[in-house]
């Protein structure tokens, strides 16, 4: 238990923390990455590049402060930067280095506001915390390790096929070099692959699982992100993955994780499932459908795939070919870009983005649970659009690639 003094100092500076969070968090990366540069190979420079880590962190610092004498409220949020931790392969070694680093950042940015018994405060309460992480950590590669066909760290997998699903998105199946089972998973989780690049040092990148779980195969469909400029990392690995890696090349993967997951035995008791998918969002979401297909083909299921136009639309026939086998899977299409034939060819259900009167006519909104991934835009106007509907919060889940992000206001979803 932290200190009744810890809780009180930590809850007095939470306003000037919170006004600081992100001048901490930049502060914090730089010193770490000068200090302890072995760490920096855990981390995509493309969130760095973007902000997206740094303010993911702020929020989380933000969060903890804020719910310091209920941490119980964080726990979705724990669980989450835990299962992302263990894709990573992050061990308790690491976290008195990110500790040494952070209370240096906050008296760097405190300057002599930092008073010692402050200091010794955030000391205890991140100590606190990353005993918790820690802990579930521990019990996640426990979980990894003992799973039939499961393992700790990185296997070596065999890209067996590609197969192009659009312009933008090609699918790589993955079957691993040892030729042993692959473990369970639950639909909605994802893999790490590490690849070499040929000329820039890079961290592993973690992509869903786009198939369902029991096939003999992983399968990841992975984007081809815009390289923003030669020297910008954005796009590094996708560009690499999609040019450069062919069949018979060798990657290695890391065992499937994450917190964004659907139980199909749960879809057993009658609730409707709405999917609902913004560009390559659809990924986790596909293999939701195969399984709860597959476990239950008389499941309630309503996919919507929002996509620009048919040159980027993905899995089209795959989704259609699904929706034939299961009597009551709704599908639904909307392209916001459509090209000229698209609409007199009916690629699409409907043209434009998702809207409340749409979800209000097409789904059964009053009973059914939500899980939706697409980018934030989107995913920014699905919540909107759920909670003019009335939609209950514990119906609705939702992922983001990448460091967590807000849809609303900071600290709504940590609790
Ligand atoms: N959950 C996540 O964190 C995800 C992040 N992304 C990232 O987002 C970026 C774009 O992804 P793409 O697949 O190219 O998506 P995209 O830009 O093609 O958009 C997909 C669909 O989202 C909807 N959408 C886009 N902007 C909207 C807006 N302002 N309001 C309402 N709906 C909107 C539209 O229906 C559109 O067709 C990529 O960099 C990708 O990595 C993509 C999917 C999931």
């Amino acid at each position: 238990m932290l200190s009744d003094q810890t809780i009180r100092i930590v809850k007095e500076i939470t306003p000037l923390v919170a006004a600081n969070a992100e001048t901490i968090t930049r502060r914090f990366y730089t010193l770490m990455f000068e200090g302890d540069p072995q760490v920096k190979a855990f981390f995509n420079q493309a969130h760095q590049h973007s902000g997206g880590q740094q303010n993911a962190l702020a929020g989380a610092i933000c969060a903890y402060f804020t719910h310091i004498d209920n941490p119980a409220v964080l726990m979705p949020a724990v669980e989450l930067i835990a299962q992302k931790h263990c894709s990573l392969g992050i061990k308790p070694e690491h976290y008195p280095i990110v500790g040494k680093h952070l209370l240096a950042a906050i008296k760097d940015v405190m300057g002599e506001g930092a008073t010692d018994e402050i200091i010794d405060a955030v000391a205890e309460a991140y100590q606190f915390l990353a005993d918790i992480f820690i802990a579930r950590e521990g019990a996640i590669y426990d979980e990894q390790q003992s799973a039939p066909g499961g393992w700790n760290g990185y296997r070596t997998f065999i890209v067996d096929r590609k197969v192009p699903e659009s312009d933008v998105v090609t699918s790589f199946y993955l079957r691993p070099e040892d030729q042993g089972p692959l473990p369970p998973f639950l639909p909605g989780q994802y893999i790490t692959v590490h690849i070499d690049h040929p000329t820039t040092p890079t961290s592993p990148r973690n992509y869903s699982l786009s198939e369902r779980p029991g096939v003999e195969h992983f399968r990841i469909s992975v984007k081809r992100e815009e390289r923003l400029s030669p020297d910008a990392p954005d796009g590094l690995i996708s560009s690499h993955l999609h040019d450069a890696i062919q069949p018979g090349h060798r990657v290695k993967v890391g065992p499937p994780c994450g917190e964004f997951t659907i139980d199909p035995a749960t879809t057993q008791s009658g609730r409707p499932i709405v999917l609902l998918a913004g560009g390559i969002g659809v990924t986790p979401l596909l293999s939701m459908a195969k399984s709860i297909v597959h476990a239950n083909p008389d499941a309630s299921i309503y996919f919507l795939q929002a996509v620009r136009n048919s040159r980027v639309h993905a899995f089209a026939d795959e989704i259609e070919n699904l929706a034939s086998l299961s009597p009551n899977m709704h599908t639904r299409v909307l392209y916001d870009a459509p090209l000229e034939d698209d609409v007199e060819n009916k690629k699409c259900d409907d043209v434009g983005f998702i809207t409340t009167k749409l979800l209000r006519e097409w789904t059964p909104y009053d009973d059914a649970d939500f899980y939706f991934c697409g980018p934030k835009p989107f995913m920014q106007n699905v919540h909107a659009c759920l909670q003019e509907l009335g939609v209950d919060e514990t119906r609705v889940r939702y992922e983001f690639f990448g460091p967590k992000e807000e849809l609303q206001c900071p600290m709504k979803n940590v609790g």
